[in-house]
């Protein structure tokens, strides 16, 4: 029978009770001291697991460095979000074992796997499989993944594809505006994903504010990730007055 690793489980555990809130961390943009800081006080907040990684550059000794502090300042589960086989460390918990169903280019959709694949083995990465659907604008990350940004007036065809990634055996479907991008995925693109699959979906990119994060999570959303709005807080002050906020929005039933 299929065993889930010790996140996921964590993950479907608390999906009983709530809606989750994950910040993603980029190892390109913060320092590990920064990101250490930044994960305590995630935990105080109620932040439900921290994300690492970046389309650009987050490999190696700076990832690891990131990875590193994370754990040693708090004891929420780490999962590794990579841009490829180069975004994986052994310090981490989990990965996002993710295909990115909507790119032209088969690399992102297995060559990387296949290339991080024994890695994630040999380390003893618990890696939990998501389809990773790219939405108008797309960002940096539509750019870099090849992608062929699903329209944000065509919530059939993200549908269609959340569905593909179910049946294929993915157990996370994450719709992906972009890091930054101006506007969050569309509600009713949000809505319908979720009525037509029946495994937890993800939603990122342009979430700013906690009003935001609660659109998303009332059109359907079971876990929201947040990365920007708190990396561009400004302070540290400032980014726990943020990621409360989010966390706030996440959270509230209303
Ligand atoms: C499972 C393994 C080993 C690899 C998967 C590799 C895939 C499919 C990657 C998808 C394409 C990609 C480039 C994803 C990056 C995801 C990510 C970390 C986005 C957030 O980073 P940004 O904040 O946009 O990065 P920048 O700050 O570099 O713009
Ligand atoms: O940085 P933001 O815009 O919050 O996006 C988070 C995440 O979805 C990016 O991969
Ligand atoms: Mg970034």
């Amino acid at each position: 029978m299929l065993k889930l690793g010790k996140v996921e489980t964590y993950i479907h555990e608390k999906l009983e009770k709530e809606k989750l809130h994950f910040f993603l961390l980029d190892p390109d943009d913060v320092s590990p001291e920064l990101a250490g800081e930044l994960a305590r006080i995630s935990e105080e907040v109620g932040v439900d697991a921290i994300m690492v990684g970046g389309s650009t550059g987050a490999e190696g000794e700076v990832l690891d460095s990131v990875v590193r502090a994370i754990k040693e300042s708090s004891n929420l589960p780490v999962i590794l979000f990579p841009g490829s086989h180069g975004g994986i460390s052994k310090y981490a918990d989990a990965i996002f074992f993710m295909s990115l169903l909507n790119s032209r280019n088969p690399f992102f959709i297995t060559g990387a796997q296949a290339l991080g694949a024994f890695q994630v083995k040999r380390y003893g990465i618990e890696p939990i499989p998501m389809a990773y659907l790219i939405i108008e604008p797309g960002e940096t990350v539509g750019w870099v993944g090849d992608a062929k940004p699903i329209p944000r007036h065509k919530p059939k065809i993200a549908a269609a594809y959340a569905l593909a990634g179910q049946y294929l055996g993915m157990r996370l479907v994450y719709l992906e505006a972009g890091s930054g991008a101006p506007q969050p995925v569309p509600p009713e693109m949000i809505g319908l994903v979720k009525r037509v699959i029946d495994v937890p979906l993800i939603v990122g990119g342009g979430i700013r504010t906690g009003e935001q994060a609660r659109a998303a999570v009332k059109a359907g959303a079971d876990i929201i990730v947040t990365g920007t709005a708190i990396e561009k807080a400004g302070s540290v002050e400032r980014a726990r007055e943020k990621l409360e906020e989010l966390n706030r929005g996440v959270k509230s039933d209303r």
